[in-house]
């Protein structure tokens, strides 16, 4: 049995996580905890993976005290920088088991989502235009989405390893309209009554259009994802730092 610790349990995914671990035949519920809890009663002796739900302003401080406690941490929440990600590789070199522990963070872990976003920077190179439009429930805390940010930044990166030239856009005057630009590409953000997570990624040419669109109608959709990186770092998943569902699946 793979012991799990969730932190962030009283949240709409820890609650998620929470119902997940306890279904599932190979993992078994160890601490759960919210905000105001000490996370220093997580250690080795109760559990083997924490899964880690919060918020962006609480995450990295709390991953910071997980690694401090010698376990390894699945991260779903969202708000992570480069700089962020290097104050974990720092923490996990300074850490009690700088050989051996595992930090895992998705910006998503539902199959649709880490499929558009892998086709999305596969489709990047032939395209002269691209843009992101997210959109979420209304009580969503940050935007845009950090799915969205990953999806942004892969297709740039695609664009720029294909040497594209900046996408093509006449605006003068924007008031906002054109949305978040992140590494040269326009991400949209929509939060509307009746969403859960959505994202569509649009390429362009001159008289053709690609639309890529993934669709979490429910929160069960992630649970998949996040049991099977549980696994992974029960297991055989790298030490260190690894970013992306997709560093799991057969892609
Ligand atoms: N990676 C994914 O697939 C995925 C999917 C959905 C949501 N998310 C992200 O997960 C995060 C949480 O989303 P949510 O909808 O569950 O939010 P939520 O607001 O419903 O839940 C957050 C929970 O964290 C708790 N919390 C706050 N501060 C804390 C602290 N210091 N220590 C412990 N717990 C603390 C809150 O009390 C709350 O219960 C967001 O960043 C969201 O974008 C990621
Ligand atoms: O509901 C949320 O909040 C979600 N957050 C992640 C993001 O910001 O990309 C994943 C999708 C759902």
């Amino acid at each position: 049995m793979i012991r799990v610790s969730v932190v962030g349990a009283k949240g709409r995914m820890g609650s998620h996580v929470v119902e997940a671990v306890n279904n599932a035949e190979d993992t078994q519920l160890a601490l759960a905890l919210d905000a105001g809890d000490d996370l220093t009663q997580i250690d080795a002796d109760n559990t083997d993976v924490v899964v880690e739900f919060t918020v962006p302003s609480v995450s990295l401080n709390n991953v910071l005290t997980l690694i401090g406690q010698g376990v390894d941490i699945v991260v779903g929440t969202t708000g992570w920088t480069d700089e962020k990600l290097s104050q974990v590789r720092d923490a996990i070199a300074q850490g009690p088991k700088p050989l051996t522990q595992k930090v895992f963070i998705a910006p998503n872990f539902a199959i649709s989502a880490v499929l558009a976003d892998y086709f999305a920077v596969k489709a990047a190179k032939y395209f002269e235009s691209a843009e992101v439009i997210e959109l979420h429930h209304p009580t969503k805390v940050d935007a845009p989405s950090g799915t969205a940010i990953h999806t942004a930044r892969g297709i740039a990166e695609a664009r720029k390893a294909a040497g594209l030239a900046p996408v093509p856009d006449a605006t003068e005057t924007d008031g906002g309209s054109r949305g978040q630009v992140i590494d040269g590409i326009h991400v949209h953000a929509v939060r509307l009554r009746g969403l859960n997570a959505h994202e569509e990624v649009l390429f362009g040419n001159a008289g053709e259009q690609l639309t890529i669109r993934a669709d979490s109608f429910d929160r069960t959709s992630f649970m998949p994802g996040v049991l099977l990186a549980v696994r992974k770092l029960a297991s055989d998943a790298p030490a260190g730092l690894t970013v992306g569902l997709d560093h799991f699946l057969d892609l």
